[in-house]
């Protein structure tokens, strides 16, 4: 059972705001993303009988902690899968039609859209995932490929979409530094032209459209926290120009759509997010310092780790940016936790958990990583702390979830992925 910040259970995330009900039980989600995607067995199994393999699957099928979990197998003799449907979708509220919203993701494969659409998804709504497949990956929402409420289309939002929908949420864009710097004028072009062809189509559905900016927007600050108000200190032709700027003009785009043409808009900042789902390979601090210190390898802090980051649980996120949607807020939001850490800290403390993770499930000696320092990235922020006041006075929001729980529950996740051969 996870604790809240103040010490209390954490049963349910979300709220009922803004007669929008947004609750579902925490160990829902986390049969969603805590499941093994396939199931090894033993190499002689082709030998076995139709009825015998059938008998084998239905193992993996029932029960309640299994209960939508995949019936694909893994055959470790040729190193093959054999996929198969979901036998059941885990049950989704039935709401009135006059409830029920039409709503695109973009970015819905993503690491933070997989957890949007989950979420969605329980509560009932029509969703429909628009994808690229660059940095998301189908298995984040494969549990949901079939669902009747349920669209996956490969996309890339730089080319025009058409749909009908009411509620449009634009995460589509790579967010961690080596993968948008892997190809700046890509992701400027997914900034810029992803942003204008949503908003478009927000213009012409009449749909309201919430943009996921970043806390990237503020650059390297020179106020600490940082809130809504401040405009920032970024450079306009550096390594990380293309992410920065290209969020910063995607918000202009939003409130020029917001004043020319009354689209209705809400901007989410969203602080550094971590959590499960986040690919392995993706290259941000968490990922990195989390895998290295379960293979038993150096943690790498880039520079000194005097630099300073916040960091917030991936569930608090998605609270945040429902309450925003179905809010009347307009301006930009934070939304972050304030918790802050050096670097240093950082690296010290994911490799606590790992060694207490891995002694709570039987390691004996678990390997304590070493830390060794690598140089640091250019025009890397030294600092980096939401002021969340705003949030916390229009939405209500604030984060429950302890960077220590977060952590806990994404090792579990790497361990469940290293277990299953998929990482
Ligand atoms: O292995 C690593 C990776 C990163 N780091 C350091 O850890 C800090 C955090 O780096 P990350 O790559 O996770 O993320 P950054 O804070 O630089 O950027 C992030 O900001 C907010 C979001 O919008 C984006 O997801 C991302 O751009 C940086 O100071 C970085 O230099 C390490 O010390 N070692």
């Amino acid at each position: 059972m996870s604790k809240d910040k103040e010490g209390k259970d954490i049963v349910t995330v979300g709220a009922l705001k803004f007669g929008f009900d947004s609750r579902v039980a925490i160990d829902t989600l986390r049969s969603l993303y805590l499941r093994p995607h396939y199931v090894s067995t033993v190499a002689d199994f082709e030998n076995e009988t139709p009825k015998e393999q059938e008998e084998f699957h239905s193992l993996f099928v029932r029960g309640s902690a299994t209960d939508y979990q995949s019936k694909s197998i893994f055959h470790p003799n040729d190193n093959s899968i054999s996929y198969t449907t979901l036998s059941r979708f885990p049950p989704v509220k039935l709401l009135p039609p006059a409830n029920r919203k039409r709503v695109l993701v973009t970015g819905g494969a993503g690491f933070v859209g997989s957890h949007l659409v989950d979420r969605l998804m329980l509560l009932g709504h029509e969703v429909t995932v628009l994808d690229n497949f660059f940095t998301g990956s189908k298995t984040t929402v494969s549990h949901w490929v079939g669902h009747p409420n349920f669209e996956m289309i490969r996309h890339d939002v730089i080319e025009p979409f058409m749909i009908e929908c009411d509620q449009i949420y634009h995460l589509a864009c790579p967010a961690s530094p080596p993968h948008y710097q892997f190809n700046a004028v890509k992701t400027i072009k997914t900034s810029f032209m992803g942003t204008l062809n949503m908003l478009g189509l927000a213009k012409r559905t009449k749909a309201r459209f919430l943009i996921t900016s970043t806390s990237e927007v503020y650059g390297d600050p020179e106020v600490h926290p940082q809130p809504e108000d401040y405009w920032g200190h970024v450079n306009p032709i550096g390594p990380r120009a293309c992410y920065d700027e290209g969020k910063r003009v995607a918000e202009t785009l939003t409130y020029g759509f917001h004043r020319q043409d009354g689209v209705d808009v809400r901007v989410a900042r969203i602080f550094n997010t971590f959590g499960p789902r986040m690919n392995p390979y993706d290259g941000r601090v968490v990922s990195n310092f989390i895998i290295q210190a379960l293979k038993g390898e150096d943690i790498t802090v880039y520079g000194d780790g005097k630099q300073t980051r916040s960091f917030q649980y991936v569930h608090d996120l998605v609270d945040g940016l429902i309450y925003l949607m179905n809010s009347d807020e307009t301006r930009p939001v934070n939304i972050g936790n304030g918790d802050e850490f050096t670097i240093q800290q950082f690296a010290e403390l994911v490799r606590d958990l790992v060694v207490k993770v891995q002694q709570e499930d039987g390691v004996e000696n678990p390997r304590r990583s070493d830390i060794k320092y690598e140089p640091m990235p250019p025009d890397d922020p030294q600092m980096r702390r939401p002021d969340t006041t705003r949030a916390k006075e229009v939405l209500g929001w604030q984060p429950r979830w302890t960077v220590k729980m977060g952590i806990e529950e994404m090792v579990r996740y790497y361990k469940a992925k290293m277990a299953e051969g998929s990482m």
